[in-house]
């Protein structure tokens, strides 16, 4: 019979594999184990590529983000309820029917009136006017009852999801060959200080032909109902075929989806994924208006995961 090792052995042995578990053994596990990727959707998400000397977004910043700051809700004029069209699980994709009532829709375009300035294009440096990308005006709205209200309904929509900051509120109107071509919402900023985690592009006045929301990258799908919101191949007409010279536009609907504009409805995309780069099926365009005036609103929200101490 093998004989017990002595009591001095074992305390020699727990001695010697302490150091051997922490500087090779565990070392060598975190190699072969993969750790849990990170998720925005957990909740206690940081990034572990998070630059702690970043400033991360100005949350004070009050022309800038929409802070919640108590301030009681009086929202009489909101819709009865809507209904959400699922496009998409994976980005996803929700069309949203009267999301705002048309009460709501031609107060925001009146109070709108006397607020516009030429639309910018950012490069990720500067700001500038550029009409062959985007010509339209836009105007940043007053935080009034109805915007308020919006905002608290992003919020509720999004579950009243932890870390996420509602962007001002902006109109933007585009007139006959009004456009804004292919572009992300995001950035690739969320390491550096946040980033736009998903948009609500609503349509607040479209007495307009043309100005349709493009994804060139998304599939047409299959239901026939879809054509209420979507063009379809077989209603297009060739004023809406006609994008114009440099636009990389197909004459049929092989060129992804485009939503018509539809007062009061609503597209919801996500733009972020759950680690925090940007879905490139979120690409997109307003398609160029041919005549009358489409409005639109953009509801952005904001993601800024919590700081990790290091
Ligand atoms: O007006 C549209 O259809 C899209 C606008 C848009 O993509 C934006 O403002 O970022
Ligand atoms: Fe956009």
């Amino acid at each position: 019979m093998a004989s017990m090792p002595k009591f001095s052995t074992v305390i020699s042995w727990l001695i010697y594999s302490v150091p051997i578990y922490i500087f090779v053994l565990n070392p060598l596990l975190q190699q072969v184990v993969p750790k849990p990727v990170s998720s925005l959707w957990d909740a206690n998400y940081a990034s572990d590529d998070w630059d702690d000397s970043a400033p991360g977004l100005n949350l004070t910043d009050d022309s800038f983000i929409s802070p919640e700051d108590g301030v009681p809700l009086n929202c009489a004029g909101e819709p009865a309820g809507y209904k959400v069209h699922l496009l998409s699980r994976t980005p996803l994709i929700l069309y949203i029917e009267n999301f705002l009532s048309d009460e709501e829709a031609d107060h925001l375009v009146d109070t709108s009136l006397n607020k516009y300035t030429p639309s910018i294009v950012y490069d990720g440096f500067t700001e500038r006017v550029d009409p062959n990308k985007r010509l339209s005006d836009r105007a940043l709205l007053d935080r009034d009852d109805t915007v308020r209200c919006l905002e608290d309904r992003a919020r509720a929509f999004q579950g009243w999801r932890p870390h996420l900051y509602i962007e001002r509120m902006w109109a933007q109107r585009y007139n006959a060959s009004g456009h804004y071509r292919h572009h992300y919402d995001w950035t690739g900023s969320l390491a550096r200080g946040g980033d736009r985690l998903s948009t609500f592009m609503v349509y607040l006045a479209a007495d307009c032909e043309g100005g349709g929301t493009n994804f060139p990258r998304l599939q047409m799908p299959a239901g026939k109902q879809w054509c209420r919101f979507l063009e379809c191949e077989d209603e297009q007409s060739e004023a809406e075929g006609g994008a114009g010279e440099g636009w990389d536009r197909a004459t049929s609907k092989k060129d992804g989806i485009t939503f018509k504009p539809i007062k009061g409805n609503a597209v919801f995309w996500e733009n972020l994924r759950p680690d925090g780069t940007g879905y490139t099926e979120t690409w997109h365009a307003a398609y160029p208006v041919t005549s009358g005036t489409k409005v639109g609103l953009n509801i952005w929200s904001w993601y800024q995961p919590p700081k990790r101490r290091r």
